[in-house]
């Protein structure tokens, strides 16, 4: 290996851009702790006649990133080009096959390949280091899987959609209106190319795979995280999360439960109530955070930028700092071939108090109707809230309930019971209150 690192740089977008200038910034600094210098050698991108904000005429162009796989000049790919497959997943397998470590902020193809991809860094000995994938800038990946690396980890859970945060804390504090606040949040640089991954819970769904995986050193399991996303949620709910003590937010939760011969994964990306009083309730903007709960430390709370160029930026080059030192553990851990087995975990049993919404036709009766089914189902109602409506006595209104804590079954039998029923203008909205 050279003195330097020479790395080549897959993508040049927002977070691309942001190594370079941090690089260009802080290179004395990082040459310094890393023990050599971090060198671009060669980048790739889309248009490579687009202004950027940053220079990039010392570097070689390649049109064809892939090609940075057969450099003998490089010695790390950057992959910052996302998308699970396509061509950051060709030159992700490239490079590691021909012995390139790779640094990578796609969460979306490590969650869908990351145990391919860790095998292939097992076989040729290069790294796989991906802690910008996860949380952005905050040093989760690090944090769980070297500094609480002697704990068995019982539950994780946190805020891992910068975007959503943006969302739901804007639409909090200023009472604006989602779509709005979504085109902000694409213009300051948070948001997925296809925003949808945002909003609908799967960007943080594939975040949360990822840290299950290395948290209970069990096999990345994406295809069964319960995903939902926050495009349901309207200003009336936040009003109404609000007077009853809480605030919204998307939270991904995830623990293992079982035998070590039949482990159980729970994985679950949902919009839920936080209690204002609830360590999680004050992270706002773009902001992440990671809690985990290890049987020695107790619980961590890792908290931090979870998007935009800067903090990305820096958990890229802490990877590239990392294998400039020789410092690199396997990419989850432990090797591919010890991690466990899981099965999906079945909710139905959960217990938890949820809030309920309800579009329902003004009406007589329709109260009524809808507090059978609860009682049939066997789950009572805590607190309850009906808006008045202005928009004249026929229109549909809007009610909120909490119940009390109850199983997840129950709560979908209630649902069962009103489905198809004309009193409802509406599918009900179920968000959990998280504990
Ligand atoms: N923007 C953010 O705050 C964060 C982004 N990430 C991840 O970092 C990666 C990059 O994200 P951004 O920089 O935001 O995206 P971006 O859209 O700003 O940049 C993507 C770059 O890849 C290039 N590219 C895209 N498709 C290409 C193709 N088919 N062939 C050649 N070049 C191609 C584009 O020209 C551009 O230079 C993604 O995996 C994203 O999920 C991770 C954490 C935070
Ligand atoms: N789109 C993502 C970017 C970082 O992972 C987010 O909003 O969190
Ligand atoms: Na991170």
């Amino acid at each position: 290996m050279a003195d330097n690192l020479r790395i080549a740089l897959a993508g040049v977008g927002t977070v691309g851009a942001g190594v370079v200038r941090l690089l260009e910034e802080n290179g004395s600094l990082i040459a310094k702790r890393a023990g050599r210098t971090i060198e671009v050698v060669a980048v790739s991108a889309r248009d490579r006649a687009k202004d950027r904000g940053v220079d990039l005429s010392a570097y070689d162009w390649e049109d064809d990133m892939t090609a940075f796989a057969a450099r003998g000049d490089v010695d790390v790919v950057v992959e910052l080009v996302g998308g699970s497959d396509g061509p950051a997943l060709a030159l992700a397998r490239k490079a590691l096959e021909n012995g390139k470590s790779l640094v990578t902020a796609n969460k979306a193809m490590v969650a869908h390949h990351g145990l391919e991809l860790a095998q292939l860094a097992e076989q040729s000995g290069a790294a796989l280091r991906y802690e910008a994938a996860v949380a952005g800038g905050i040093p989760a990946i690090k944090g769980l899987g070297e500094g609480a690396a002697a704990n068995r980890i019982e539950r994780i859970y946190g805020i891992l959609n910068g975007t959503c945060n943006y969302i739901l804390s804007e639409m909090e504090s200023t009472g604006r209106d989602f779509a709005d606040v979504l085109a902000e949040a694409q213009a300051l640089g948070y948001a997925e190319a296809d925003p949808t991954f945002d909003i609908e819970g799967v960007d943080a769904a594939h975040k949360l795979s990822i840290l299950a995986a290395l948290g209970f050193g069990t096999r990345l399991d994406f295809a069964s995280v319960d995903t939902s996303g926050i495009s349901r949620i309207r200003a009336a709910d936040i009003a109404q999360a609000d007077a009853l003590g809480y605030v919204i937010r998307l939270i991904g939760l995830a623990d293992v439960s079982g035998s070590e011969e039949s482990l159980q994964l729970f994985q679950r990306v949902a919009p839920y109530l936080v209690a204002k009083d609830h360590p999680l309730a004050g992270v706002s903007g773009p902001t992440n955070a990671v809690v985990c709960e290890g049987n020695f430390s107790g619980r961590l709370l890792f908290e931090g930028a979870g998007a935009g160029d800067g903090p990305t930026a820096s958990a890229v080059v802490a990877d590239l700092i990392d294998i400039a030192r020789g410092s690199t553990p396997p990419p989850f851990s432990i090797p591919v071939s010890a991690l466990e087995e899981t099965a999906p975990a079945d909710p139905g049993h959960r217990r938890n108090r949820a809030y309920i919404r309800m579009v329902v036709a003004d009406k007589p009766g329709v109260l009524a109707e809808i507090t059978a089914a609860m009682r049939d189902a066997e789950v009572s109602i805590e607190s309850f809230i009906q808006h008045g409506q202005p928009d004249g006595d026929d229109a549909p209104v809007l009610i909120g309930m909490v119940t009390h804590e109850s199983p997840e079954a129950a709560v979908s039998k209630a649902l069962t019971l009103l489905e198809g029923s004309p009193s409802l203008v509406e599918e009900p909205l179920v968000m959990r209150l998280l504990r």
